[in-house]
Protein backbone atom coordinates (compact mmCIF):
# COMPACT_ATOMS: atom_id res chain seq x y z
CA UNK A 1 0.00 0.00 0.00
CA UNK A 2 2.71 2.62 0.81
CA UNK A 3 4.70 1.67 -1.93
CA UNK A 4 1.58 2.23 -4.67
CA UNK A 5 1.19 5.72 -2.28
CA UNK A 6 4.64 6.87 -3.83
CA UNK A 7 3.81 6.13 -7.44
CA UNK A 8 1.79 9.10 -8.32
CA UNK A 9 4.38 10.85 -6.26
CA UNK A 10 7.21 9.58 -8.44
CA UNK A 11 5.99 10.86 -11.44
CA UNK A 12 4.97 14.07 -10.28
CA UNK A 13 9.03 14.07 -9.83
CA UNK A 14 9.72 12.72 -12.68
CA UNK A 15 7.60 14.25 -14.97
CA UNK A 16 8.79 17.66 -14.46
CA UNK A 17 12.34 16.38 -14.57
CA UNK A 18 11.79 15.26 -18.00
CA UNK A 19 10.34 17.79 -19.36
CA UNK A 20 13.24 20.00 -18.58
CA UNK A 21 16.03 17.96 -20.01
CA UNK A 22 14.55 15.96 -22.99
CA UNK A 23 12.59 17.68 -25.98
CA UNK A 24 11.80 14.16 -27.17
CA UNK A 25 10.19 13.52 -23.59
CA UNK A 26 8.37 16.83 -24.33
CA UNK A 27 7.42 15.78 -27.70
CA UNK A 28 5.29 12.63 -26.91
CA UNK A 29 4.39 13.66 -22.98
CA UNK A 30 2.67 16.87 -25.54
CA UNK A 31 0.80 14.71 -28.11
CA UNK A 32 -0.41 12.32 -25.78
CA UNK A 33 -1.64 15.13 -23.55
CA UNK A 34 -3.61 16.83 -26.24
CA UNK A 35 -5.27 13.65 -27.40
CA UNK A 36 -5.94 12.97 -24.10
CA UNK A 37 -7.07 16.22 -22.82
CA UNK A 38 -9.61 16.37 -26.49
CA UNK A 39 -10.89 13.05 -25.27
CA UNK A 40 -11.84 14.35 -21.82
CA UNK A 41 -13.16 18.01 -22.86
CA UNK A 42 -15.47 15.38 -25.90
CA UNK A 43 -16.80 13.63 -23.37
CA UNK A 44 -17.88 16.56 -20.90
CA UNK A 45 -19.28 18.29 -24.22
CA UNK A 46 -21.11 15.12 -24.82
CA UNK A 47 -23.96 15.39 -22.06
CA UNK A 48 -23.85 19.29 -22.75
CA UNK A 49 -24.65 19.10 -26.75
CA UNK A 50 -27.17 16.39 -26.23
CA UNK A 51 -29.33 18.95 -23.25
CA UNK A 52 -28.94 21.66 -25.71
CA UNK A 53 -30.03 20.44 -29.00
CA UNK A 54 -30.75 16.78 -28.09
CA UNK A 55 -28.61 15.26 -31.01
CA UNK A 56 -26.65 16.40 -34.55
CA UNK A 57 -26.87 19.74 -34.72
CA UNK A 58 -24.59 22.54 -35.58
CA UNK A 59 -25.38 24.78 -32.76
CA UNK A 60 -23.08 22.46 -30.75
CA UNK A 61 -20.27 24.00 -32.58
CA UNK A 62 -20.56 26.92 -29.92
CA UNK A 63 -20.30 24.46 -27.27
CA UNK A 64 -17.26 22.74 -28.92
CA UNK A 65 -15.41 26.16 -30.09
CA UNK A 66 -15.53 27.50 -26.62
CA UNK A 67 -14.09 24.16 -24.52
CA UNK A 68 -11.19 23.39 -27.43
CA UNK A 69 -10.48 27.30 -26.89
CA UNK A 70 -8.06 27.29 -24.07
CA UNK A 71 -6.12 24.19 -25.26
CA UNK A 72 -3.44 26.24 -27.15
CA UNK A 73 -2.46 27.48 -23.81
CA UNK A 74 -1.75 24.40 -22.58
CA UNK A 75 0.55 23.56 -25.37
CA UNK A 76 2.66 26.69 -25.58
CA UNK A 77 0.63 27.96 -28.63
CA UNK A 78 -0.17 30.99 -29.61
CA UNK A 79 -2.30 32.56 -32.73
CA UNK A 80 -1.84 35.91 -34.94
CA UNK A 81 -4.80 36.01 -36.79
CA UNK A 82 -5.18 38.39 -39.87
CA UNK A 83 -8.01 39.59 -42.12
CA UNK A 84 -10.93 39.35 -39.39
CA UNK A 85 -13.09 41.24 -41.92
CA UNK A 86 -13.38 38.81 -44.59
CA UNK A 87 -15.20 36.35 -42.37
CA UNK A 88 -18.01 39.16 -42.13
CA UNK A 89 -20.09 37.80 -45.03
CA UNK A 90 -23.28 37.24 -44.52
CA UNK A 91 -24.98 33.68 -45.67
CA UNK A 92 -23.72 30.72 -46.23
CA UNK A 93 -19.89 30.02 -47.59
CA UNK A 94 -17.04 27.75 -48.08
CA UNK A 95 -14.00 27.92 -46.19
CA UNK A 96 -10.80 26.11 -47.63
CA UNK A 97 -7.59 25.65 -45.20
CA UNK A 98 -4.04 23.63 -45.51
CA UNK A 99 -4.13 21.11 -43.18
CA UNK A 100 -0.71 20.11 -41.60
CA UNK A 101 -1.43 17.92 -38.42
CA UNK A 102 -4.79 17.46 -36.23
CA UNK A 103 -3.26 20.91 -34.33
CA UNK A 104 -5.36 22.74 -36.99
CA UNK A 105 -8.52 22.13 -34.82
CA UNK A 106 -7.52 24.51 -33.03
CA UNK A 107 -6.79 27.39 -35.29
CA UNK A 108 -9.80 26.13 -36.86
CA UNK A 109 -11.87 26.80 -33.67
CA UNK A 110 -9.77 30.21 -33.04
CA UNK A 111 -11.74 31.70 -35.78
CA UNK A 112 -14.64 29.20 -36.76
CA UNK A 113 -17.18 31.08 -37.81
CA UNK A 114 -21.29 30.88 -36.26
CA UNK A 115 -23.32 27.87 -38.54
CA UNK A 116 -20.39 26.45 -40.17
CA UNK A 117 -18.99 22.74 -39.56
CA UNK A 118 -16.14 20.84 -41.33
CA UNK A 119 -16.05 17.86 -44.06
CA UNK A 120 -13.81 14.71 -42.63
CA UNK A 121 -12.84 11.42 -43.43
CA UNK A 122 -15.29 8.91 -41.83
CA UNK A 123 -12.59 7.31 -40.00
CA UNK A 124 -12.64 10.10 -37.19
CA UNK A 125 -16.57 9.09 -36.18
CA UNK A 126 -14.78 6.26 -34.73
CA UNK A 127 -12.26 8.24 -32.43
CA UNK A 128 -14.23 7.29 -29.20
CA UNK A 129 -15.53 10.47 -27.33
CA UNK A 130 -13.87 12.94 -30.19
CA UNK A 131 -15.60 10.88 -32.84
CA UNK A 132 -19.15 11.55 -31.23
CA UNK A 133 -18.80 14.98 -30.57
CA UNK A 134 -17.39 15.29 -34.26
CA UNK A 135 -20.81 13.47 -35.14
CA UNK A 136 -22.87 15.98 -33.03
CA UNK A 137 -21.64 19.04 -34.20
CA UNK A 138 -22.83 18.10 -37.76
CA UNK A 139 -19.39 17.16 -39.54
CA UNK A 140 -20.20 15.86 -42.66
CA UNK A 141 -18.17 12.34 -43.48
CA UNK A 142 -17.16 11.30 -46.45
CA UNK A 143 -15.61 7.80 -47.40
CA UNK A 144 -12.19 8.79 -49.44
CA UNK A 145 -11.95 5.35 -50.75
CA UNK A 146 -15.20 5.28 -52.31
CA UNK A 147 -15.06 8.69 -54.33
CA UNK A 148 -18.16 8.80 -56.21
CA UNK A 149 -20.05 8.19 -52.51
CA UNK A 150 -17.99 10.89 -51.53
CA UNK A 151 -19.01 13.11 -54.56
CA UNK A 152 -22.69 12.33 -53.80
CA UNK A 153 -22.26 13.47 -49.87
CA UNK A 154 -20.98 16.35 -50.98
CA UNK A 155 -23.54 17.43 -53.37
CA UNK A 156 -26.03 16.82 -50.73
CA UNK A 157 -24.04 19.12 -48.70
CA UNK A 158 -24.32 21.54 -51.38
CA UNK A 159 -28.11 22.06 -50.83
CA UNK A 160 -28.05 21.29 -46.94
CA UNK A 161 -25.99 24.66 -47.06
CA UNK A 162 -28.78 26.68 -48.80
CA UNK A 163 -31.41 24.85 -47.10
CA UNK A 164 -30.35 25.55 -43.90
CA UNK A 165 -28.24 28.49 -44.24
CA UNK A 166 -24.86 26.72 -42.87
CA UNK A 167 -20.89 26.87 -43.77
CA UNK A 168 -18.33 24.03 -44.45
CA UNK A 169 -15.07 24.15 -43.70
CA UNK A 170 -13.08 21.79 -46.28
CA UNK A 171 -9.04 20.94 -46.26
CA UNK A 172 -9.25 20.94 -49.97
CA UNK A 173 -5.19 18.93 -49.86
CA UNK A 174 -7.88 16.31 -48.68
CA UNK A 175 -5.11 14.62 -45.83
CA UNK A 176 -2.33 16.09 -43.48
CA UNK A 177 0.40 17.43 -45.27
CA UNK A 178 3.74 18.74 -43.59
CA UNK A 179 6.07 18.62 -46.32
CA UNK A 180 6.92 22.46 -45.94
CA UNK A 181 4.52 23.14 -49.41
CA UNK A 182 0.50 22.56 -50.40
CA UNK A 183 -0.23 19.41 -51.74
CA UNK A 184 -2.61 19.73 -55.17
CA UNK A 185 -6.07 20.55 -54.23
CA UNK A 186 -9.02 18.06 -54.68
CA UNK A 187 -11.63 20.02 -56.71
CA UNK A 188 -14.65 18.93 -54.02
CA UNK A 189 -14.26 22.05 -52.16
CA UNK A 190 -15.04 23.94 -55.62
CA UNK A 191 -17.42 21.50 -56.88
CA UNK A 192 -19.54 22.50 -53.71
CA UNK A 193 -19.22 26.27 -54.02
CA UNK A 194 -19.85 26.30 -57.41
CA UNK A 195 -23.42 24.01 -56.72
CA UNK A 196 -24.59 26.06 -54.45
CA UNK A 197 -23.21 29.65 -56.07
CA UNK A 198 -21.35 30.57 -52.29
CA UNK A 199 -17.90 31.76 -52.27
CA UNK A 200 -15.06 30.46 -51.27
CA UNK A 201 -12.90 31.64 -48.53
CA UNK A 202 -9.31 30.88 -47.92
CA UNK A 203 -7.52 30.80 -44.69
CA UNK A 204 -3.94 29.78 -44.65
CA UNK A 205 -2.46 28.34 -41.48
CA UNK A 206 1.74 28.90 -41.60
CA UNK A 207 4.01 26.47 -41.19
CA UNK A 208 4.06 24.26 -38.06
CA UNK A 209 8.14 23.73 -39.21
CA UNK A 210 9.20 26.21 -36.61
CA UNK A 211 7.75 24.73 -33.62
CA UNK A 212 6.50 21.27 -34.78
CA UNK A 213 8.94 18.56 -36.10
CA UNK A 214 7.86 15.26 -36.62
CA UNK A 215 10.70 13.55 -37.60
CA UNK A 216 13.07 14.98 -34.74
CA UNK A 217 10.12 14.50 -32.41
CA UNK A 218 10.55 18.21 -30.94
CA UNK A 219 7.33 20.30 -30.10
CA UNK A 220 7.92 23.54 -29.14
CA UNK A 221 6.34 26.47 -27.90
CA UNK A 222 5.64 29.07 -31.17
CA UNK A 223 3.44 31.08 -32.53
CA UNK A 224 0.94 30.27 -35.62
CA UNK A 225 0.01 33.23 -37.99
CA UNK A 226 -3.78 32.91 -38.97
CA UNK A 227 -4.13 34.54 -42.49
CA UNK A 228 -8.13 35.21 -44.02
CA UNK A 229 -7.97 35.30 -47.44
CA UNK A 230 -10.44 37.68 -49.10
CA UNK A 231 -13.74 35.85 -50.75
CA UNK A 232 -13.74 34.19 -53.93
CA UNK A 233 -17.21 34.74 -55.55
CA UNK A 234 -19.01 31.55 -57.43
CA UNK A 235 -22.07 33.56 -58.64
CA UNK A 236 -22.58 32.79 -62.48
CA UNK A 237 -19.81 29.64 -62.60
CA UNK A 238 -20.81 26.41 -64.08
CA UNK A 239 -18.79 22.83 -63.28
CA UNK A 240 -16.28 24.02 -66.26
CA UNK A 241 -15.19 26.99 -64.47
CA UNK A 242 -13.91 24.52 -61.09
CA UNK A 243 -10.43 23.90 -62.56
CA UNK A 244 -9.81 27.12 -63.15
CA UNK A 245 -11.20 27.97 -59.30
CA UNK A 246 -9.19 25.67 -57.92
CA UNK A 247 -5.87 26.75 -59.58
CA UNK A 248 -6.60 30.28 -58.75
CA UNK A 249 -6.96 29.49 -54.76
CA UNK A 250 -4.19 27.40 -55.00
CA UNK A 251 -2.00 29.95 -56.09
CA UNK A 252 -3.42 32.91 -53.60
CA UNK A 253 -3.65 30.19 -50.63
CA UNK A 254 0.63 29.09 -51.76
CA UNK A 255 1.82 32.56 -51.94
CA UNK A 256 -0.11 33.62 -48.69
CA UNK A 257 1.73 30.24 -46.65
CA UNK A 258 4.73 31.32 -48.31
CA UNK A 259 4.27 34.90 -46.95
CA UNK A 260 3.37 34.72 -43.61
CA UNK A 261 5.70 31.09 -42.90
CA UNK A 262 8.67 32.86 -44.41
CA UNK A 263 8.21 35.88 -41.97
CA UNK A 264 7.72 33.75 -39.02
CA UNK A 265 11.14 31.83 -39.92
CA UNK A 266 12.40 35.43 -39.41
CA UNK A 267 11.82 35.58 -36.78
CA UNK A 268 11.95 32.75 -34.75
CA UNK A 269 15.13 31.60 -36.39
CA UNK A 270 15.51 28.72 -39.64
CA UNK A 271 13.46 26.02 -40.54
CA UNK A 272 14.49 22.65 -40.00
CA UNK A 273 13.98 20.16 -42.56
C1 LIG B 1 -15.13 19.60 -26.72
C2 LIG B 1 -14.31 19.30 -27.69
C3 LIG B 1 -13.55 18.20 -27.90
C4 LIG B 1 -12.64 18.30 -28.94
C5 LIG B 1 -12.69 17.39 -30.01
C6 LIG B 1 -12.32 17.94 -31.31
C7 LIG B 1 -13.46 18.16 -32.15
C8 LIG B 1 -13.14 18.55 -33.47
C9 LIG B 1 -14.26 19.12 -34.12
C10 LIG B 1 -14.14 19.63 -35.27
C11 LIG B 1 -12.93 19.68 -36.10
C12 LIG B 1 -12.82 18.63 -37.11
C13 LIG B 1 -11.64 18.78 -37.92
C14 LIG B 1 -11.55 17.65 -38.78
C15 LIG B 1 -10.41 17.70 -39.66
C16 LIG B 1 -10.44 16.54 -40.56
C17 LIG B 1 -9.85 16.82 -41.86
C18 LIG B 1 -9.96 15.67 -42.78
O1 LIG B 1 -10.50 14.65 -42.47
S1 LIG B 1 -9.22 15.88 -44.29
C19 LIG B 1 -9.70 14.46 -45.17
C20 LIG B 1 -11.09 14.54 -45.70
N1 LIG B 1 -11.33 15.68 -46.47
C21 LIG B 1 -11.19 15.74 -47.79
O2 LIG B 1 -10.85 14.78 -48.44
C22 LIG B 1 -11.49 17.01 -48.52
C23 LIG B 1 -12.59 16.85 -49.41
N2 LIG B 1 -12.26 15.99 -50.54
C24 LIG B 1 -12.67 16.28 -51.77
O3 LIG B 1 -13.28 17.31 -51.89
C25 LIG B 1 -12.37 15.38 -52.95
O4 LIG B 1 -12.43 16.16 -54.07
C26 LIG B 1 -13.32 14.17 -53.14
C27 LIG B 1 -13.19 13.23 -51.94
C28 LIG B 1 -14.76 14.63 -53.26
C29 LIG B 1 -12.93 13.40 -54.44
O5 LIG B 1 -11.59 13.15 -54.40
P1 LIG B 1 -10.74 12.47 -55.58
O6 LIG B 1 -9.61 11.76 -54.94
O7 LIG B 1 -11.61 11.65 -56.45
O8 LIG B 1 -10.05 13.62 -56.41
P2 LIG B 1 -10.58 14.92 -57.23
O9 LIG B 1 -9.44 15.32 -58.09
O10 LIG B 1 -11.05 15.95 -56.33
O11 LIG B 1 -11.78 14.42 -58.11
C30 LIG B 1 -11.68 13.56 -59.24
C31 LIG B 1 -12.65 13.99 -60.32
O12 LIG B 1 -13.98 14.09 -59.81
C32 LIG B 1 -14.50 15.43 -59.97
N3 LIG B 1 -15.28 15.81 -58.80
C33 LIG B 1 -14.87 15.95 -57.53
N4 LIG B 1 -15.86 16.31 -56.71
C34 LIG B 1 -16.96 16.40 -57.49
C35 LIG B 1 -18.31 16.76 -57.23
N5 LIG B 1 -18.71 17.08 -55.97
N6 LIG B 1 -19.16 16.77 -58.25
C36 LIG B 1 -18.76 16.44 -59.50
N7 LIG B 1 -17.49 16.11 -59.82
C37 LIG B 1 -16.60 16.08 -58.84
C38 LIG B 1 -13.27 16.30 -60.14
O13 LIG B 1 -13.55 17.46 -60.86
C39 LIG B 1 -12.30 15.39 -60.83
O14 LIG B 1 -12.59 15.37 -62.20
P3 LIG B 1 -11.54 15.99 -63.27
O15 LIG B 1 -10.25 15.32 -63.02
O16 LIG B 1 -11.49 17.47 -62.94
O17 LIG B 1 -12.15 15.70 -64.58
C1 LIG C 1 -8.52 6.89 -30.55
C2 LIG C 1 -8.11 8.09 -31.33
C3 LIG C 1 -8.28 9.36 -30.60
C4 LIG C 1 -8.07 10.56 -31.41
C5 LIG C 1 -8.23 11.81 -30.63
C6 LIG C 1 -7.77 12.98 -31.38
C7 LIG C 1 -7.89 14.26 -30.65
C8 LIG C 1 -7.65 15.40 -31.50
C9 LIG C 1 -8.86 15.81 -32.28
C10 LIG C 1 -8.53 16.31 -33.57
C11 LIG C 1 -9.31 15.73 -34.69
C12 LIG C 1 -8.70 16.10 -36.00
C13 LIG C 1 -8.54 14.97 -36.92
C14 LIG C 1 -7.61 15.17 -38.02
O1 LIG C 1 -6.91 16.12 -38.20
O2 LIG C 1 -7.64 14.13 -38.82
C15 LIG C 1 -6.58 13.91 -39.70
C16 LIG C 1 -7.10 13.72 -41.07
O3 LIG C 1 -7.81 14.85 -41.39
C17 LIG C 1 -6.03 13.57 -42.11
O4 LIG C 1 -6.09 12.35 -42.61
P1 LIG C 1 -4.75 11.53 -42.97
O5 LIG C 1 -4.68 10.42 -41.98
O6 LIG C 1 -3.60 12.47 -42.91
O7 LIG C 1 -5.00 11.04 -44.37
Amino acid sequence: MDVLWMIPLLLLMIIPLLMCTSSTFVFYFKKFFYVAWMMVLALIAIPLCILKSGGRDIENMRIIRFMVRHVKYLLGLRFEVSGWEHLQTEGPYVVISNHQSSLDVLGLMEILPDRCTTIAKKELVYAGTVGLICWLGGIVFINRKKTSDAKSVMADAAKTMLDDQIRLWVFPEGTRNQNGDLLPFKKGAFHLAVQAQVPIIPVVFSSYSNFYLRKEKQFKSGVIRLKILPKIETKGMTSDDVSSLSDKSFDLMRAAFLDISDSITRSNGPVRH
